[in-house]
């Protein structure tokens, strides 16, 4: 059954052509989209839903988050307010509880969360293992993920866990079990793997040698890089040809043009910058210098603990200097081009953009305009959302 949808007050398609029409209207069937323009132009179809002049964008792609996890890190995150600095040995707390946590309150936990992102208009997530560190619980976060979500990354360079009485373990040890054993046992789950490459966490020697692991067992790459310093998070990226480097706040002017010379995606986290009063990443001089730019919630109990993606993009176009239309695009276009998602095998359009061809992922806020997400930050705009043309979010009356 067709669907047609008119009274679109402003859409944006991430069409290079036609990135905004006004009076929009579009046409869904079998999932995905069929016809988009201008409403005097419209087809007809078998139902007809009319949207009163509200905005309409593409479902959000979130392709950073960290949904598998137990308990809480607000005391933590109280002392950071109070002046203390984030620093990465907090995952270790977080992994404690998770390890504690069973399979159940642990899906359940995560499932809760995947509601929480789609009622927030995210309709494409990722995320990752890395609260586990264990090849036991590696395996398990990866397992439950791979039923709640769309793409599943591993992890398990996270940090370098305690052994079972709290002493050190030997970092190089762990790497060879991240490498050998922890990834042969999550490999059935997973699509990605990524590295907290970064002071505390992994030398880029040893995250070398995680994703050369990573490559040869038939993953796609991703970096946590230059998060806290200029970890050598980007150069690895670019030199291992990852799909994204995420976070990315301290860069010099090679980073960036490495990062314009290559395909990796820098995603930037911008509730994230917030939350561990981070230097803000530089967007702005990544779009300009030619980096394609993805923005994503970074969700977890430590840094981000939000899948607003509407928080995001106001932050991004507030605080970082994005316009209204870069900031949707880096959120759902840029975040299928980090997840290699952003078109098909037959070269269509496929997740992230309201084009032809591609999935009918939809988001409908309750405002005449996008930019309304950074006008009137803070506020429930999200309206109604639809997944592959299926209503998923309908609104409150
Ligand atoms: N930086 C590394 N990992 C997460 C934070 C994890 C945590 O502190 O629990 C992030 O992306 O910010
Ligand atoms: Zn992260």
């Amino acid at each position: 059954m067709s669907e047609l949808f008119t009274g679109i007050g402003e859409l944006l398609t991430n069409d290079p052509g036609r990135p905004r029409i006004i009076d929009a209207a579009l046409v869904v069937d079998g999932g995905t989209i069929a016809w988009v323009g201008e409403r005097a132009q419209a087809p007809t179809a078998d139902r007809h839903t009319f949207l009163q002049g509200r905005a309409m964008l593409p479902g959000w792609v979130d392709s950073h988050t960290h949904l598998v996890f137990a308990g809480d890190r607000s005391a933590e995150f109280e002392a950071r307010m109070a002046g203390e600095s984030y620093a990465a040995g907090g995952i270790g707390v977080t992994t404690t509880a998770t390890r504690a946590a069973s399979d159940d309150t642990l899906a359940a936990l995560l499932g809760d969360r995947v509601r929480e992102a789609v009622a927030g208009g995210t309709t494409y997530l990722e995320t990752k293992t890395g609260y586990g560190l264990s090849v036991e619980q590696e395996q398990r976060a990866a397992r439950l993920a791979a039923k709640a979500v769309d793409e599943v990354t591993y992890l398990g360079a996270h940090l370098v866990p305690r052994g079972p009485d709290g002493e050190p373990v030997d970092a190089d040890e762990y790497v060879d079990l991240v490498c050998g054993p922890m990834l042969e046992a999550v490999r059935p789950y997973v699509r990605w793997a990524d590295v907290f490459c970064e002071d505390g966490a992994f030398t880029p020697e040893q995250s070398r040698r995680v994703l050369e692991a990573a490559r040869d067992a038939g993953l796609g790459l991703r970096v946590h890089g230059n998060q806290l310093g200029r970890s050598g998070g980007v150069e690895l990226a670019v030199e291992m040809g990852a799909a994204s480097v995420d976070h990315v706040n301290h860069v010099d002017e090679a980073d960036v043009e490495a990062l314009a010379g290559s395909d990796v995606v820098a995603t930037v986290l911008p509730a994230c910058d917030l939350s561990t009063r981070a230097p803000l990443a530089p967007a702005r001089r990544l779009l300009d210098a030619g980096a394609t730019v993805a923005i994503a919630s970074n969700c977890n109990p430590g840094t981000s603990y939000t899948s607003s993606m509407n928080f995001c993009v106001g932050t991004a176009v507030l605080q970082m200097g994005m316009t209204v239309i870069e900031a949707v695009r880096a959120a759902t276009w840029g975040g299928a081009r980090a997840l290699r998602r952003e078109v098909g095998t037959d070269d269509r359009p496929a997740v992230g953009s309201v084009q032809v061809g591609a999935r009918a992922d939809l988001h409908v806020l309750d405002a005449p305009a996008a930019i309304h997400l950074a006008y009137r930050p803070g506020m429930p705009l999200t309206w109604g959302v639809w997944r592959a043309g299926q209503q998923v979010v309908a609104p409150v009356l």
